[in-house]
Parts: structure tokens; sequence; C-alpha cells
């Protein structure tokens, strides 16, 4: 992002200040709220959330005065308040598709289902979209990508999480030459394959979170999903099922320890291949690229440089801001007409869908930070001839077909989807732009 802090101080003082709008004003899209209202050239125009009181208090934690607020019940009210300069809280995410002022949608619900709504109503409305919902990015954001280019829009995940901040060390090293073997990022939270909303929910009261939420964070799914992104980011792929998830010792001590654990099983490590997405339990808030050369002479430079005897070496940034980040995104979309993070071209990896519990035929099951289910990472080639059900379309209608036990993967034979969904659809007409006809 270099350069956007001025950018953004020439449209601060041109008055050409980019109006955002965001679906969502949980934990993150708060604080994207206040950061917003702390930048140059940007302002969080109008904010919906189906708690409309969550939308009214981001914008209080914010600092703005309670004059300068309005709630909207209605489009036309909605956008009368933005040509008056307000901060519009609404319920109806509709408004912030459609306002007329809007520029950029950001969707910051976690909700598969609402994050394909927002963006393909948005893009139809002419705005850029940045999608800070890898939750709905993983199922259809081929899809999305391809509407964006038809509607000459922005469509891109979001800078800060995971993906969008570990695609700057990728791009980074590839546009030195470097060869980059593994792409990764920190667990942060740690693993709990059995934790439910009701297990972790004195931790989310505690950490001012959803239980839902913490709940997908700490039995993998998220990790899964974020891992599912990068390798869509990049064509890489993860080594195995699920991913290895070495142990480290914490932060910059164990991102010593990387360069010997992700090597070849044939050199002493743990991976079958290269060209892989990971995960680590360690190496948190950080992300990672392990890279390598073909040449003596870069070896011999990487060394002189304090990066280690080689042959592979570890870039690191230890941080990653989530939703403070995703402003940067906007501008660079905005601003730049560019991406931060999106899929090259269909999917490579999949985001499939694991049984947290033995299931029962008949029974009705549940999703993402749920009691049912979790989700794993398998290349999008393998999931394809094996039918597992990409856990985005996993909803509380979802009815077991036959049983499953407790660790096994999902297939399309074991579970009758919820047909109804915008997402179910999209990622029918996404199959079918790649020849797939499975739903
Ligand atoms: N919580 C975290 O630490 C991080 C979360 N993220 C991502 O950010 C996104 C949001 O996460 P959180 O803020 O934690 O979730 P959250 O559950 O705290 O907030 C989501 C908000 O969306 C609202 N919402 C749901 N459906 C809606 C609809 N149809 N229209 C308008 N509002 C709607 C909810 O009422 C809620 O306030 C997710 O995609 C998550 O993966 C990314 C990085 C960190
Ligand atoms: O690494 P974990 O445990 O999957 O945690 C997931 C989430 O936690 C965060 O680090 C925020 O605390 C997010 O950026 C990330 O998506």
């Amino acid at each position: 992002m270099l350069n956007m802090d001025k950018k953004l101080i020439k449209r601060q003082e041109e008055g050409k200040i980019i109006k955002t709008g965001i679906v969502g004003a949980g934990q993150m899209g708060r604080g994207m709220v206040t950061q917003m209202v702390l930048m140059n050239g940007m302002m969080p125009a109008i904010v919906s959330d189906i708690k409309v009181e969550n939308a009214v208090n981001a914008f209080k934690y914010a600092g703005v005065k309670d004059d300068d607020i309005a709630v909207a019940k209605t489009l036309a009210d909605a956008n009368a308040a933005m040509e008056a300069g307000k901060y519009v809280a609404c319920e109806d995410a509709n408004f912030v598709s459609q306002a007329n002022l809007v520029e950029c949608a950001i969707d910051a619900t976690g909700v598969p289902d609402v994050g394909a709504k927002v963006a393909t109503d948005a893009m139809k409305n002419k705005k850029h979209v940045v999608m800070l919902n890898v939750e709905t990015d993983v199922v259809i954001g081929p899809y999305l990508k391809k509407m964006a280019e038809k509607e000459g829009v922005i469509y891109t995940g979001s800078a800060g999480d995971e993906p969008g901040a570990v695609m700057e060390l990728y791009s980074f090293a590839k546009a030195m030459g470097m060869n980059v073997e593994v792409m990764g990022k920190g667990k942060n939270n740690k693993l709990d394959y059995d934790c439910n909303p009701d297990t972790v929910l004195e931790e989310a009261t505690r950490r001012v979170m959803s239980p839902k939420m913490l709940c997908a964070f700490k039995d993998g799914t998220k990790t899964m999903v974020e891992m599912t992104a990068m390798s869509n980011y990049t064509g890489l792929v993860p080594d195995v099922i699920g991913g290895h998830g070495p142990q480290t010792a914490p932060g910059t001590e164990g991102i010593k320890e990387l360069n010997d654990i992700l090597k070849l099983k044939k050199d002493g490590g743990i991976l079958n291949k290269h060209g892989v997405v990971e995960y680590v339990n360690g190496v948190a808030p950080g992300v990672f690229v392990t890279v390598s050369t073909p040449n003596e002479e870069i070896a011999y430079q990487m060394a002189y440089h304090s990066m280690g005897p080689g042959p592979l070496w570890t870039l690191y940034r230890p941080y990653h801001l989530c939703n403070l980040e995703t402003p940067l995104t906007v501008a660079k979309a905005v601003i730049d007409g560019e991406v931060t993070c999106v899929p090259i071209d269909g999917l490579v990896s999949e985001c499939i869908t694991r049984a947290k519990i033995d299931l029962k035929a008949g029974q009705t099951i549940d999703g993402i930070g749920g009691f049912t289910t979790h989700g794993s990472i398998a290349e999008a080639k393998e999931s394809n001839e094996k039918g597992y059900v990409p856990f985005g379309l996993v909803t509380n209608k979802a009815v077991m077909k036959r049983d499953v036990k407790k660790g096994e993967l999902l297939t399309y034979d074991d579970v009758e989807l919820d047909k109804s969904t915008l997402i179910y659809q999209l990622r029918k007409e996404q199959d079918a732009m790649y020849g797939r006809n499975v739903l």
C-alpha cells in the first residue's frame, strides 16, 4: 500500500471523500467504522445491521455526534441523509447496495448467503465490493470475480485478514523472482475440534465477540477457509486434506524453525511436495511465505542478509490487523482500480464439510460455527471427484440422508442441502461455468 497515505490526503483536500457502505456492524464492522472515521479521504457513509442498534453504536464508538447520525427507514431517507453529509444507520442491507453515493460496499457479516446477496446487488448497482466475508468468497469467489468484470467494477478480498496479509508477502516474493514453496498463517486460537457455541460462550463473552465466530475459529473452520482462499488466490494447494499444522515455538522463534520443518519429507521435513498452503501452531498472529531460489548467488546473498543458510527462507509479517486494514483495500479499489486478493480463475481448493459429532439420517445439521459440522480443506480436483460438500453451502436447513460418523467428510450423497439460498444458486451457476454439473 505504498503511497496510499498521500493519495488519501489528496482525496481529502480535493473533497473527493470515498463513501463506503458496510453491511454487518459486529465485532469487525464496528472497528472498521471507527478506523474509517479517523482516516483521510474516506468515510463510513452508511452502515447496515439486522440489529440497527449495532450500526448506530458503531458510529458512537467512533465518536460521531448523535446529531450527525441518521437512522434511515427507506432508501430515499438514506439517500437524503447521505446528501446532507450524515452518517446513516439502517437495518436493510439493500440500502447499502443501492444508495446513490456509495462507491464501495463491504460485507462484514460472515454469513455466506448474505455475502452472496450483498456482493451481487452492489455490483449490479455499479459499486465496488470488498469481501471481508471470506466464507462467501471460498464458495463463489470465481463467479463474483467474473461478475465484477462484466459490471466494470472491482471485486476483491480484504487486506488485513490472513489471506490478504500474506498476499503482500507472496506478491513481494514473486515480484523478485523467488519461488514460493509454502504460504501460510499462524493459528491464533488453540484447536478444539469438539467445541460448539455453548462451550465457547464464556470466552466469547469475555472477548466481546460472537460465540459462533469464536467456535468457527477454535474448531479449525476459519483457518481452513483462509487456506482455501490463499490457495484460490495463488494456485498453491494443500499438501494433504486439512493440512499438517506443525507446532513451533511462539512468534519469531517459531519462524526460525519453519525453514527446516517445511522441507520435503525426503530432506527431513514434513511435506510431500512444495507449492502448498499450510498453517502452523506457534507463529500467530503472523503470516509467512517460505521461499527458495534456483540460483547459488542469490542463495549466498540471502544468507548474507541474515535470512539463514537455505535452501528455504521464511518471509514473515508478524501481525495482521483484520478489519482495521480493510479500508486500505477500499482505497486501492476506488483510487487505483486494483484488487487486493481475488481467485485466479475457478476454484483451486475447496473448504469442505466434516462431521463434528456422529450424525444420523433425518437429522437437521448446521454450518459454520455450529454444533454438528466444521470445515476442512481439499484440492478442488479431489473434492469434485469425491463429491465433498462445500462447507459454505451447509445451513441450518440441511438434512442428513444417511448416518455419518464423527470425523468423516460429508459428500453430496450424505446430505440434502437447502436449495433455496442464493449462494446455492450462484454456486450451481459457477460450477456450470467450469463444466461441473453436480448440484
Ligand atoms: N472476529 C474476528 O476476529 C474476525 C472476523 N473476520 C471476518 O469478519 C466477518 C465478520 O466477523 P465478526 O464481526 O466477528 O462477526 P459478528 O457476528 O460479530 O458480526 C456480524 C454482524 O453482521 C450482522 N448481520 C448478519 N446478517 C446480516 C444482514 N443480512 N444484514 C445486515 N447485517 C447482518 C450481525 O447482526 C452482526 O452484527 C466474518 O467474515 C469473519 O470471518 C475477519 C477477521 C477477524
Ligand atoms: O487462526 P484462527 O484460530 O483460525 O483464528 C481465526 C481468526 O482470528 C483472527 O486472527 C482474529 O483474532 C482472524 O484474523 C482470523 O481470521
